[in-house]
């Protein structure tokens, strides 16, 4: 019961600070055991896949409206309310007990008292709860699929509201994992035996080769593999910008904005090691992580720069990645907490910077060269209508086809781009063209 109690209660931390500061911090769970590490990830990642829903819950049951709560209770009413509802394993008297206990010890006797007499009200019409009905379309979609109304009005306008409401419930959904392994430290087969001692089920995909769909990467993690660079934890989407711009053995490649680095890691594998990757990013704590991933998974042609891909002169390449910084849309389920971070502003500001940054991108390609842009976006104006703009300034560019590559059903019509999305490929949204400099 202490250690549920403590899984809650860094929970709810991690969700206060994210209230507070917009910031996901992980490092509150860094004394638990890793299973109760996993069991925090679930409970903030389901919390916020829910969050909408779970506050319009606390109105209808709450006299003081959520919009006037300050985030230690909303947050310990969000994760009650949510055990209570949506974890079969807690009986509703551990839903509401817990939560009151944490309320007592956080925020004092009569929050407690608050915390049950709403838990207590919700408890008796469990079974005839209310319905969002608002008569704002936007609105009412919003807060019955959690998402933020700005998205959800662009998604029924663009995909029609059938096709938006698969989209969301796959973000809405826990997702799969996929993992890559990597040829320098492993065989494939020798890694689908280690799998089946580990009683890991897993499915090889036949999109690309060395990528396996599993359920969970706990037992990676608990058995050491990732520290050991025996595999990699990489969406098969995410695979697919590395494998367009196919790196050869021996060839000069940029990868900018390469942190925390698992294309770089795949570019090293897919060149054997041989020739040079060198991986910028701005950012010097995810370049950290870059560094320890490739010393663990033996990627030794990888040169780190830190620095800003507007400012860096580097010189030229034969293949450069742009994996653009972008709004992430295509990820909301791995990363939930996303779609409360973005708005309408951000996406125009993601987009001006792209734009600037895959020009910037452009100049570091050598005649006969190839560039891949990529991004986890499912927005037009971070994707396709980008790479439009970009090729009417540019005339020493082409796009590429890619049915050599890719599997058609991930490819547009004319087979020169490739999107995924969550509820048609069961993997994350990505998109990606392979630009060749011509001249
Ligand atoms: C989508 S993430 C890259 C993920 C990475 N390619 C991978 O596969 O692990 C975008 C990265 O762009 C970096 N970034 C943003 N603006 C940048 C800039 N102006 N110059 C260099 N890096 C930048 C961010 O720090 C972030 O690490």
């Amino acid at each position: 019961m202490e250690t549920e109690i403590s899984e809650r209660s860094v929970s709810i931390d991690i969700l206060i600070e994210f209230d507070e500061k917009q910031i996901l911090d992980f490092a509150h769970a860094n004394d638990l055991e890793t299973r109760e590490r996993a069991q925090v990830r679930e409970y903030v990642q389901n919390i916020l896949r829910k969050r909408s829903y779970l506050d319009f819950l606390i109105d209808e049951f709450s006299s003081v409206s959520v919009a006037e709560m300050k985030p230690g209770l909303k947050n310990i009413l969000r994760l009650a309310i949510y055990d209570m509802l949506f974890m079969d394993s807690t009986p509703d008297y551990a839903a509401i007990n817990e939560a009151v206990e944490i309320a007592k010890m956080k925020l004092g006797s009569k929050t407690g008292d608050l915390v049950n007499a709403i838990m207590r009200n919700l408890q008796r019409d469990r079974d005839k709860l209310p319905k969002p009905a608002y008569k704002d379309r936007n609105k009412l979609v919003a807060t019955s699929f959690s998402h933020p109304e700005w998205m959800v009005a662009r998604w029924r306008e663009r995909f029609g509201e059938r096709e938006a409401f698969k989209l969301m419930q796959a973000n809405n959904s826990r997702p799969h994992y996929y993992v890559r392994v990597n040829s320098l430290r492993t065989k494939p087969e020798n890694f689908e035996l280690r799998m089946e001692k580990m009683d890991v089920d897993f499915e090889a995909s036949d999109w690309l080769p060395y990528y396996y769909k599993v359920d969970s990467v706990q037992s990676f993690i608990e058995k050491g593999l990732l520290a050991k660079g025996i595999c990699l934890v990489q969406d098969i989407a995410a695979g697919f910008a590395p494998t367009i711009l196919d790196p050869q053995p021996g060839e000069k490649v940029f990868d900018l904005c390469a942190a925390p680095g698992t294309k770089s890691i795949m570019m090293s594998d897919l060149m054997q090691g041989e020739g040079e990757i060198t991986s910028v990013d701005i950012s010097s704590e995810r370049l950290k992580m870059l560094a320890e991933s490739a010393l663990n998974y033996g990627a030794e042609n990888i040169k780190i720069k830190g620095g800003d891909v507007l400012e860096v002169s580097l010189g030229l390449a034969d293949a450069v990645l742009l994996d653009a910084p972008c709004t992430g849309t295509g990820v909301l389920s791995k990363r939930a907490d996303l779609r409360w971070r973005r708005d309408e502003e951000g996406l125009k500001k993601a987009a001006a910077l792209q734009e600037e940054l895959l020009e910037e991108a452009a100049n570091m390609v050598k005649r006969g060269g190839r560039l891949v842009y990529s991004t986890c976006s499912l927005e037009p104006e971070e994707n396709m209508e980008q790479i439009e703009k970009f090729l009417s300034k540019m005339d020493n560019f082409e796009l590429e086809p890619l049915e050599d590559y890719l599997p058609e059903e991930v490819l547009a019509e004319d087979g020169k781009s490739y999107q995924t999305f969550p509820h048609t490929h069961g993997c994350d949204g990505h998109f990606g063209v392979l630009l060749k400099r011509v001249k």
